[in-house]
């Protein structure tokens, strides 16, 4: 029986609180009634705050440029389509280190709202909020276009729920000509204090050559790619005091991880890192593909993200 068109009870389902939505000058912020929230600034989709068991997830440099003039230090900034330096007499030597995707003006496509079946007793439990933004090569400034002649469209979804903040990317390919990407979630944690606890990111199912042991102490100066991982498998960010879990990531279609902190002579040498000492409480655990190139041929698409559960 088609019951659709029938008016609903008073006080069921369409009365409870939903998430919203606000936009503020180049910022798009979600909440969930439960009190999470999510913000993303324009300038390169950068998510720059998420708010989770009624604390900050992510770190973001004091000394941050905010204004379109570098991209964003701290929260989630995205690295497409090359990671690091990018390579000599290849197509993206005229890129900046780390691409062209966290130095673009993004646009907001829209939000969307779902909630989990009605289960008896628990009803609509698992609310979410799906933020969406767009990035197209008819956007880029001339010098990218120019750099990185492909015709390609992104769509970045930046999805929140009461337990996890997850971070989506397709890119397609809009043109006749194949391109090869790489691609990261730069992930900038807030990790409290790392001068009183010893933290470790436990990259327990890495089968890195080089990595024999399963978790990795961060004591100093850290800058690595762990390879060929398991998505499925959650890597964990955990406090070596207590054992407990701070962060734990699971991915789809990102197979490399990196874990960077740039510690104490890094940090004073970057301009926009500040405070110095805030090395010790952030932490760069980084989803991506980046030790080799994705080839998307025309036409075609590719989809990867990953999904964060903070302090459970
Ligand atoms: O200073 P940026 O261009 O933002 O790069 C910051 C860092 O990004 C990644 O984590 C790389 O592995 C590091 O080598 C690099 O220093």
């Amino acid at each position: 029986m088609d019951r659709s068109k029938k008016p609903s009870a008073i006080g069921v389902g369409g009365s409870l609180p939903q998430p919203t939505v606000s936009i503020k000058d180049s910022t798009i912020e979600a909440s969930l009634p439960s009190g999470e929230s999510v913000t993303v600034h324009l300038y390169g989709a950068t998510v720059t705050s998420w708010k989770a068991n009624g604390q900050e997830q992510l770190f973001v440099s004091e000394k941050t440029h905010l204004d379109g003039s570098k991209p964003i230090r701290g929260g989630i900034p995205l690295v497409f389509p090359v990671f690091g330096p990018p390579p000599q007499n290849h197509v993206t030597s005229s890129l900046p280190q780390h691409g062209f995707a966290r130095n673009s003006n993004w646009e907001f496509l829209g939000k969307s709202s779902s909630e989990s079946a009605e289960t008896a007793g628990q009803a609509k439990a698992d609310l979410a909020v799906k933020l969406d933004f767009g990035l197209s090569h008819t956007m880029l400034t001339e010098e990218f276009r120019k750099a990185w002649p492909y015709e390609f469209g992104l769509v970045y979804s930046v999805t929140l729920t009461k337990d996890t903040l997850e971070t989506s990317l397709q890119v397609r390919n809009e043109g006749t000509q194949n391109f090869d990407f790489q691609v990261l979630m730069h992930t900038y944690f807030d990790i409290g204090n790392l001068e009183s606890k010893t933290y470790v990111d436990k990259t327990r199912n890495a089968i890195s050559q080089s990595e024999t042991s399963a978790a990795l102490a961060i004591t100093e100066e850290t800058d690595r790619v762990y390879q060929d991982l398991d998505p499925a498998k959650p890597i964990i960010v955990s406090s070596a005091e207590d054992d407990k879990t701070i962060f734990s990531i699971t991915r789809e279609g990102l197979t490399d991880m990196v874990v960077w902190n740039p510690w104490i002579e890094k940090a004073k040498g970057m301009a926009d890192f500040g405070p110095d000492e805030a090395y010790k409480k952030m932490l760069c655990v980084e989803a991506g593909s980046v030790s080799a190139w994705q080839t998307l041929e025309a036409g075609d698409a590719w989809e990867g993200g990953q999904s964060i559960k903070a302090r459970l």
